[in-house]
């Protein structure tokens, strides 16, 4: 079973608002979203999370992540305190263990993608 049936729309919705939220209240992280339509990044991270994190279906329509990342040069250190909002998003909605390991071990993968963009 996929994590994307294992948790279910409902929840991942849910993780990726706690998430948000734990991200644009952060003054360590929160200048990078000063300019963006935070309405749809939730969309696009969510459908994002569904296709490629969580074998879902395919409805991430948006740009590579590489590109989507340019020009903000995010940090080393910018990049833990998104991973421990994630997995502290995951946690305040009892998502097992399990299941919070991959979805760390998949941040992680991606991170080349993402930083020093
Ligand atoms: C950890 C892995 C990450 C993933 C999987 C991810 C995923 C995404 C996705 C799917 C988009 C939308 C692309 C689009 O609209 O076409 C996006 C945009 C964005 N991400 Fe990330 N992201 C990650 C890490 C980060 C980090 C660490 C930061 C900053 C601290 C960040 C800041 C942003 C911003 C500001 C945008 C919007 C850019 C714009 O308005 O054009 N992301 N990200």
């Amino acid at each position: 079973m996929s994590l994307y049936e294992l948790l279910g729309d409902e929840a991942i919705s849910a993780v990726v608002n706690e998430f948000y939220d734990r991200m644009i209240q952060d003054p360590r992280v929160n200048h990078h979203f000063i300019n963006t339509d935070t309405d749809k990044l939730r969309m696009h991270q969510m459908y994002f999370l569904v296709t490629y994190a969580m074998g879902g279906p395919q409805v991430y329509n948006g740009r590579k992540l590489s590109l989507a990342h340019k020009g903000l040069n995010i940090t080393d250190q910018e990049y833990e305190i998104t991973i421990r909002h994630l997995t502290g998003a995951l946690r305040k909605f009892d998502v097992p263990l399990e299941i919070r390991a991959k979805m760390e071990a998949f941040m992680r993968g991606v991170k080349p993608h993402v930083v020093y963009k």
